[in-house]
């Protein structure tokens, strides 16, 4: 099977591209500055502009790179045992970020509870039986799930691929319009993972939060789904292992970290994009930010990125960036001189 692997410059572990860089952590967003020393006399210009939107991947432009980029669905998937907190830190990240939680085991669980579904007995004996549902049933729930978001949104999907049905169902069907950004890998020990699924089968009503349906969904575990990270890691592709039997406080902040490497090595493609195509040139034809083209102020290498949730800051020496996640998509709302 073949997966999409990141290429280097989207990985955000791999820092050998970016190396020259530095790395900020999160910090809160001071206000913006219009300041230009080298242009007072487009100053005012310059600020109405700024109170306007630039969508960075609209317009009719000839650059596919950027284009083809923008318009992709992004997917991380979010794996780990039975009970290590993949569910719990997905819909804090939502909260947090402009993302989509997918959750395959919800789908299967309702598909499993429409009368007028043909495969509701079948999910019903797998769920039970801890077993993984074959991946042509999963996998259609996911994609008509999906086609219901904008191309360009992105997806963290939950519980899947556990399995190596599901990882080469995904690879045929998904791997060439999908983009895999990374792998969430939460690691807690059994006992840890028990006694947090026995707690949970007291509300959670589910047929599979008992002992009997946990020692089954453990084997699987270790002999489905550990396998399939080992793959997926052998294949390049980006796997980042979280600790997740620490606090839920603790096991945020760690994951929230990660997403914002995430997203920082997102942007910073968008705007290496951005400098090697001109692009921005060609949306808005405007004589100041053409000027500011002309004198390489957007070939600026990148200093710092700092992300917020859905803003960031792109800062280079000479200038600065602040972007907005709306949809799943950068947009690039403000920009700025270096005073
Ligand atoms: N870090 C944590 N510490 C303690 N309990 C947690 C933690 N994360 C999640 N939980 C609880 O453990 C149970 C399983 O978490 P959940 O997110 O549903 O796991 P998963 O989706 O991986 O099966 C839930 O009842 C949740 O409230
Ligand atoms: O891609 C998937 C995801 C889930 N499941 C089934 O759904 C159950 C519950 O998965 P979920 O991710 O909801 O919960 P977890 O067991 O991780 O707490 C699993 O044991 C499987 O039987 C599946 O077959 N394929």
């Amino acid at each position: 099977f073949s997966i999409s692997v990141p290429s280097p410059s989207n990985s955000f572990v791999s820092h050998t591209r970016h190396s020259s860089r530095r790395w900020y952590s999160a910090g809160t967003i001071s206000p913006f500055q219009f300041i230009n020393k080298s242009n007072h006399n487009h100053q005012h210009k310059l600020k109405t502009y700024l109170s306007t939107t630039v969508n960075l991947s609209g317009g009719a432009s000839s650059e596919e790179r950027v284009e083809g980029v923008a318009r992709q669905p992004r997917v991380i998937f979010v794996l780990g045992g039975p009970g290590a907190g993949k569910g719990t830190q997905c819909a804090r990240i939502v909260e947090h970020f402009d993302f989509i939680h997918l959750s395959v085991g919800d789908l299967l669980r309702l598909e499993r509870s429409n009368p007028s579904s043909a495969n509701g007995q079948l999910i019903e004996s797998y769920l039970s039986e801890g077993k993984i549902v074959p991946v042509s049933i999963s996998l259609t729930l996911v994609q008509k799930k999906m086609s219901t978001y904008p191309p360009s949104t992105i997806f963290l999907i939950d519980g899947f691929p556990r399995s190596l049905d599901n990882l080469t169902g995904w690879s045929s069907q998904m791997s060439d319009s999908c983009k895999t950004l990374s792998v969430l890998i939460y690691d807690c020990p059994l006992p840890i993972l028990e006694s947090r699924i026995l707690l949970r089968g007291e509300t959670s009503g589910r047929s599979d939060d008992n002992i009997s349906s946990l020692k089954k969904r453990f084997m699987t575990f270790k002999s489905e789904t550990i396998p399939v990270v080992k793959m997926l890691e052998e294949s390049g592709v980006e796997c980042v292992h979280i600790s997740g039997e620490n606090t839920l406080e603790e096991v945020w902040i760690s994951t929230k970290n990660v997403i914002e490497e995430l997203l920082k090595a997102e942007l910073i493609e968008r705007n290496e994009l951005l400098n090697s195509g001109g692009h921005l040139k060609e949306i808005v034809d405007d004589d100041i930010l053409e000027s500011f083209i002309n004198q390489g102020l957007w070939k600026s290498p990148i200093g710092e990125v700092e992300v917020e949730g859905k803003r960031a800051t792109i800062k280079g020496e000479e200038g600065r960036r602040i972007w907005e996640l709306r949809d799943g998509e950068w947009w690039m709302i403000h920009f700025s001189c270096a005073e």
